[in-house]
């Protein structure tokens, strides 16, 4: 049957969250009868309520508070049941399956949409193989706008059911606005696809954090007012390197966001004067699924366990951590007293430097994209999950977080070509890219750090660029000194099997002091 509607008919979605309740509707307007359960019966309210206030829905919504009677919902109606899971990994997704599992019949699929460990992923697969029911972790990305208008969805798990649900996810995904190709793909076996979901936000991470950099640069560096910020941070997207990148879109809006009575529901910013809402946001991030700094967390760990270095992603990450525990951040404060950001000296052409400072951005952004990539090679090369970049690449060009044109039009073509490329910078016009924009990274980094200000991610790309690409780094000194201590012995400069030579122990031990 070719049309995925027919095919399908209806759908379960597990959670009636900010994404599942979105999915919902998102479900409903192509066509398909929605099954909608929670544990929250206030999370199924609110969408009642919105579901009553909106017209042109093609199918039916059904609201379950009892997981019994949602999934009979579904039975009978098509060939197989088909559910959205999009709750909080780990515990509560389990718990979930195992309500549901006396209900599942051989053909079932599951799509995890939620953001989910992939090694819990593989557990659950395996679980569920001999039932015959297909667990396929599934990444969606773009938040709750795109939930409901089109995500870029990155399935993983049983190629048989990915090519079944594809027409439907295809339907769903967001199209690239120059191709009109949708933004998923089969990304491979296991839990690749929420691996690759892991790494996107890792990705996220890097981005988010060089962003607020040059933010507070521009605010509290240049005393550039929020609306200037907003209208530069529109002119870095309209075209260039950082032409159509979502998060410089959204920062532009941020900036010129004023709080109206509607933004909170609760009636602030009622008079013309009341401010922009960015004044009242505080510096804490903290995960808002469960508290554990899910999937920037994962990254990071990920990064050190297969051996690749990723400081733009894992420095974003730690200041994401730092900022989260604001009480003790402002105990320490006190005890430091570590002067705070001032305004940039010397700054003699402003313009000159914010066009240096976009310079800046992309670099950090383009070097977060290398760090993701390469952590993805490397997986999918340790997994045996071939993973095609290329078509990680196409995924991201629409609907999600990362979405950055300039440098997916300079990876896709090169990424598709079919060969394995396990260090990204080694590509020729991401290395030129990379050595025409260290300077403006180095400057951005000097001046900030002059007047105190916050670069965790445009410092950590600014030194990975160094020792990434150095030839002869401080580690000689390491090196001798970890032999001296511990034996750990090294490898001499010039001779041939092991300058360069294998990753490897060295060959050589130096008795510098008798044990
Ligand atoms: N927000 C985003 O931008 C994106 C989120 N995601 C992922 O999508 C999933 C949903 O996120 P989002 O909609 O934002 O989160 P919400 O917090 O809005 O929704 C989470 C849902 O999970 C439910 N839940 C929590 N604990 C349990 C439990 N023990 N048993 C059953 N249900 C439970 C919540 O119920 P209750 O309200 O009672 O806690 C709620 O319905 C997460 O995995 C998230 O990581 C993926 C992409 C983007
Ligand atoms: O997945 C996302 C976007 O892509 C969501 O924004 C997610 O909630 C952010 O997750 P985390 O707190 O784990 O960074």
């Amino acid at each position: 049957m070719s049309d995925p509607i027919q095919k399908f008919k209806c759908i379960g979605v597990v959670g009636a969250g900010n994404m599942g309740s979105m999915m919902t509707f998102a479900f409903a307007e192509m066509g398909l009868d929605v099954s909608v359960w929670d544990v929250n019966t206030s999370n199924l309210d609110k969408l009642l309520g919105l579901v009553k206030r909106s017209g042109n829905l093609k199918g039916k919504i059904a609201n379950f508070h009892d997981i019994d009677e949602f999934t009979k919902s579904l039975e009978g109606r098509a060939e197989r049941k088909l559910f959205m899971f999009s709750i909080t990994h780990g515990h509560p997704a389990d718990s979930v399956l195992e309500k549901i599992k006396h209900d599942l019949k051989p053909g079932d699929i599951i799509l995890d949409g939620g953001n989910e460990n992939y090694r819990r992923t593989e557990r659950r697969q395996k679980e569920l193989e001999p039932l015959g029911v297909s667990w396929i972790g599934m990444g969606v990305s773009g938040g709750y706008q795109s939930a409901r208008r089109g995500p870029s969805l990155s399935p993983g798990g049983d190629p048989n059911t990915i090519e079944t649900v594809l027409p439907l996810l295809e339907r769903y995904a967001a199209k690239d606005p120059k191709t009109g190709l949708p933004c998923v793909t089969n990304i491979g076996p296991g839990g690749s696809g929420h691996y690759v979901k892991m790494v996107h936000n890792g990705i996220e991470g890097g981005m988010l954090s060089t962003t607020c950099e040059a933010w507070a640069l521009l605010h509290m560096g240049l005393g550039l007012p929020y609306d200037e910020i907003g209208r530069i941070f529109a002119r870095w997207n309209r075209g260039g390197e950082l032409r159509d990148t979502y998060l410089i879109q959204i920062a532009s809006e941020i900036c010129q966001t004023r709080k109206t009575p509607h933004g909170d529901e609760k009636g602030e910013g009622a008079g013309p004067n009341d401010g922009y809402v960015l004044d009242d946001v505080l510096d804490k991030v903290v995960q808002d699924d469960d508290n554990t700094e899910g999937t920037p967390f994962w990254t990071v760990m990920e990064t050190a366990s297969r051996h690749i270095a990723a400081p733009t992603i894992a420095c974003g990450h730690f200041l994401r951590v730092a900022s989260g525990n604001r009480d003790q951040r402002l105990r320490v404060a006190q005890k430091l007293q570590i002067p705070p950001p001032k305004p940039l000296q010397d700054i003699k052409d402003k313009e000159a430097f914010i066009e240096t400072l976009r310079r800046a951005v992309f670099a950090s952004y383009l070097l977060s994209f290398c760090q993701g990539l390469e952590l993805i090679a490397r997986a999918s090369k340790d997994e045996n999950w071939n993973v095609d970049l290329g078509k990680c690449i196409q995924i991201w060009r629409a609907g999600c977080i990362i979405q950055e044109e300039y440098i997916a039009d300079m990876l896709q073509p090169i990424l598709e070509s079919g060969v394995q490329i396990m260090n990204i910078k080694l590509i020729d016009e991401v290395a030129a890219e990379l050595r025409s924009n260290y300077d403006s990274l180095k400057q951005v980094v000097l001046k900030g750090t002059a007047a105190d200000a916050y670069l965790p991610a445009m410092s950590a790309s600014l030194e990975y660029l160094k020792y990434e690409g150095g030839t002869m780094l401080p580690t000689k000194f390491m090196e001798a000194q970890m032999d001296f201590f511990g034996a750990h012995a090294y490898d001499k400069p010039g001779v041939s099997s092991e300058d360069p030579g294998l990753v490897r122990k060295g060959a050589h031990h130096y008795e510098w002091r008798s044990a």
